[in-house]
């Protein structure tokens, strides 16, 4: 094995001084997992240990479900410090606009190559993230001024300050819409802008920044960090450690699923344009000529692979910041451009504007009619590397949608299921209007997005033990579990770190069945930005059952050189390495290293010597401490928990949001009329419950050549018992819409 055996990391024994859990937390405290009280690692905490249920351990936690980054506010800032340290900031900003509007004039010969990867900014967001600058330049100012320790900073904001850059609250009716608000507001009730789009990420540990506001950390020693080209090159390979029971649709889910909770808005030049960090010949931009979201990763002149090509410079832009909701100053909170919630934003947006774009008559999504066959609308938007006669590239309520051609085949199902439930919808009621038929298609393909989610992706990501542990097996019926003090946001540690295990699991060829015995292997890599294939028509249903046959790969250190060399190439002999790019946001976002979540879940700190000697000299090589291991990294370093597919830290991390996700929805899809404003009749529900992800490609595939289907979609579909079965089976039940009809 390429990394010398067990990369992974020996069973860790428990040294805890054994006094027997409490029965019944005292102080009304409540037993929960580790994760899900952070103030537990604080200094002098008092935690005791409780039972979960029968099987599991916990701690008693007092701090209710919030995190060590929000419990207690600087007392000695007065308002006139406020006051002045605002005006201060205002004026930092002023000069900074400045300088980018003349960066952006001057003619220097930039980099143009693989800048595309981008969520889309406009004015009003670009003035949104102005405000989280005018906050970070605030802390910063503060800090000097009133000598404010680090530590202050990592758990304290200013109370509610009235800046310039406050963020109104949004409006929300008195009675709350049946349907989910388009830009994820007016979910909670206290706190109506949780979980919208263009809020800032929450944390589950403070951040680590250099300066205690939004500098990237140094090493514990005071140095550096190592590059992360060099952290990747050094301890990532490319190889092919196939899965036994996961195929790739698992894989494509999971990004699908990934970009709609999570898409960090970068900076961009005022118009919107993507910035450069490097200049056309190879090398960083003079630091003078420099856009200050630039943190472009440093390439080796010796790098094993980018050395050849004289590239020193890899293009990486800081992620855009979001003013807090509650108007508060403190360290920096990066922006999230969708929604927080598992709303299906990749299909429908996360903005009025967007959604109107997309939105057409009967209740229906914007679609293209490629000679009889329904595929996403095109976009002339020039992301599409290869503009070559043809080439056509797919809009839909994401920018990325065409990153990657089997992504854009998720799209392709979930916008015709929308448009079948709506055409069925007004054959049913004819009643109904354009709009209600939208809402009724939406709500309904949500629902059934979200059951796909929790009964049948997530339980195989982390496995059983895990589901019960934080409560999130679904019942028959009606779940609970609601809790408006939830906050249901996605976190730093899952959107720059836990979440991106699936990078792993991609594998760089996907094969396409052409007909019984030849098999075309695609090369990711071609199919980047160029989802031209899917017009071919039986390109729909082969690559759906390429899919289900092939495995996708581990979750370990092995990474695609499409990915880590390849990435996004556009016909250049080289691309971006994505691994680097993922260590490096980490940093970005101010992710504490990973042996501080590996305490934070009550396991012991890691030393170089506690990895297998491969490993350990691999790490020693570039990190000058164990202390220094970014979190991506070291998840990626941990063996797979029993039953499921990560290591103990992401799944802990994993588990952690996807609780957060389901408690603090008010809107989530089993939730009775008791808290649920767009709750289903019991009947409803039950349907829904149905919906099985072989169902979605059943209803929505071309049936040209998919005939037959795995029941267990995410599975192999040469699994014993996943033997494919036509699609009008018993093992893939349909939903019955007559139950949709209003009477
Ligand atoms: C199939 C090929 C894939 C490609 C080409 C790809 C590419 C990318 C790129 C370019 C980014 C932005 C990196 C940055 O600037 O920080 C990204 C982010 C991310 N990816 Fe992937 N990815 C793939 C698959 C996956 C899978 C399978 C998952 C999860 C199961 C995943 C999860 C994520 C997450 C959570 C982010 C962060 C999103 C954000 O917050 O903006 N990706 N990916
Ligand atoms: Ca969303």
């Amino acid at each position: 094995e390429v990394l010398g055996g067990h990369y992974g990391i020996p069973k860790q024994e428990h040294k805890h001084t054994i006094e027997p859990p409490c029965a019944v937390c005292p102080r009304r405290g409540v037993c929960v997992p580790k994760i899900q009280c952070p103030a537990h690692i604080l200094p002098g905490a008092y935690n005791p240990r409780c039972h979960i249920d029968k099987q599991h351990i916990g701690i008693c936690c007092f701090t209710g479900y919030s995190h060590a980054a929000e419990m207690e506010i600087i007392p000695e800032i007065s308002k006139e410090d406020i006051k002045a340290v605002h005006n201060i900031s205002k004026q930092r900003l002023d000069s900074w606009i400045k300088r980018a509007e003349l960066l952006a004039k001057s003619n220097i010969e930039i980099n143009q190559e693989s800048i595309h990867h981008h969520v889309a900014t406009n004015k009003e967001i670009n003035e949104l993230g102005h405000g989280g600058l005018m906050n970070v330049f605030a802390a910063q100012e503060l800090r000097t001024r009133l000598a404010i320790t680090e530590s202050d900073l990592a758990l304290a904001f200013t109370g509610n300050i009235d800046g310039p850059f406050c963020p109104l609250p949004p409006t929300c009716p008195a009675v709350a819409s049946k349907y989910r608000r388009i830009d994820g507001n007016c979910n909670n009730k206290q706190q109506p802008s949780w979980g919208a789009a263009q809020t800032g990420y929450e944390r589950i540990l403070p951040p680590d920044y250099r300066d205690g506001v939004w500098a990237f950390r140094l090493s514990i020693t005071g140095s550096p960090l190592p590059s992360a080209r060099d952290v990747s090159s050094t301890l990532l390979v490319d190889g092919s450690h196939p899965s036994r029971s996961h195929n790739l649709l698992f894989m494509q889910f999971g990004q699908f699923l990934a970009y709609d909770v999570s898409a960090g808005v970068l900076f961009s030049t005022a118009n919107g344009t993507a910035l450069s960090c490097c200049l056309a010949d190879g090398t960083h931009l003079p630091i003078e000529h420099q856009h200050w979201a630039c943190e472009g990763i440093d390439v080796s002149p010796k790098d094993t692979f980018y050395g050849q090509f004289n590239k020193r410079c890899m293009n990486f832009v800081r992620t855009q910041l979001a003013p807090s909701a509650d108007c508060s100053v403190g360290y920096a909170k990066q922006m999230n451009g969708a929604t927080h919630y598992i709303d299906l934003s990749p299909l429908y947006g996360s903005s009025l504007k967007k959604l109107q774009e997309l939105k057409v008559a009967g209740g229906r999504l914007k679609s293209f009619h490629d000679f009889g066959r329904t595929l996403p609308p095109l976009t002339n938007r020039k992301e599409c590397l290869i503009e070559k006669h043809g080439a056509a590239c797919f809009d839909s309520g994401d920018n990325r949608g065409n990153q990657i051609i089997s992504l854009t085949v998720m799209h392709t199902l979930f916008l015709r299921e929308h448009n079948r439930i709506a055409r069925a919808l007004s054959l049913i009621n004819s009643e109904w209007d354009d709009e209600r038929v939208f809402n009724e298609a939406r709500r309904i393909v949500q629902a059934e997005f979200q059951n796909i989610v929790y009964n049948e992706w997530l339980p195989l990501l982390l496995g059983p033990k895990i589901m019960r542990l934080f409560k999130m097996s679904s019942p028959k019926g009606y779940s609970s579990g609601y809790n408006p003090t939830v906050n249901p946001s996605t976190t730093a540690e899952f959107a720059a770190a836990a979440m991106r295990f699936g990078h792993s699991t991609v594998d760089g060829n996907i094969m396409i069945p052409q007909s019984s015995d030849v098999v075309e292997t695609l090369p990711i890599s071609e199919v980047m930005y160029q989802p031209s294939r899917m017009r071919f028509k039986p390109f729909l249903d082969r690559i759906l059952i390429g899919m289900s046959w092939q495995p996708m790969q581990n979750v370990d250190p092995l990474i695609s050189n499409s990915l880590s060399k390849y990435l996004f190439h556009g016909g250049h002999p080289y691309g971006l390495d994505l691994a680097a790019i993922n260590i490096q946001r980490g940093r970005d976002y101010g992710l504490r290293s990973y042996n501080d979540y590996r305490k934070l879940i009550g396991l012991e700190p890691l030393g170089f010597t506690q990895y297998s000697l491969n490993v350990a000299k691999r790490l020693a090589l570039v990190y000058h401490s164990p202390k220094d291991i970014d979190l991506w990294i070291g998840g990626l370093l941990e063996k797979p928990i029993d039953g499921g597919l990560v290591g103990p830290t992401f799944a802990q991390i994993l588990a952690d949001q996807f609780t957060r996700f389901k408690r603090g929805d008010r809107y989530f899809f089993d939730y009775g009329p008791d808290v649920n404003p767009g709750a289903f009749k019991i009947g409803q529900l039950l349907e829904i419950k149905k919906v099985t992800f072989a169902r979605i490609i059943c209803d929505n595939s071309d049936h040209i050549e998919l005939e037959n289907q795995a029941p267990d979609a995410f599975l192999r579909a040469d699994l014993p018992g996943n033997e494919p079965v036509p699609c009008d089976s018993p093992q893939i039940p349909a939903i019955d819409l007559r139950i949709f009809k209003d009477i």
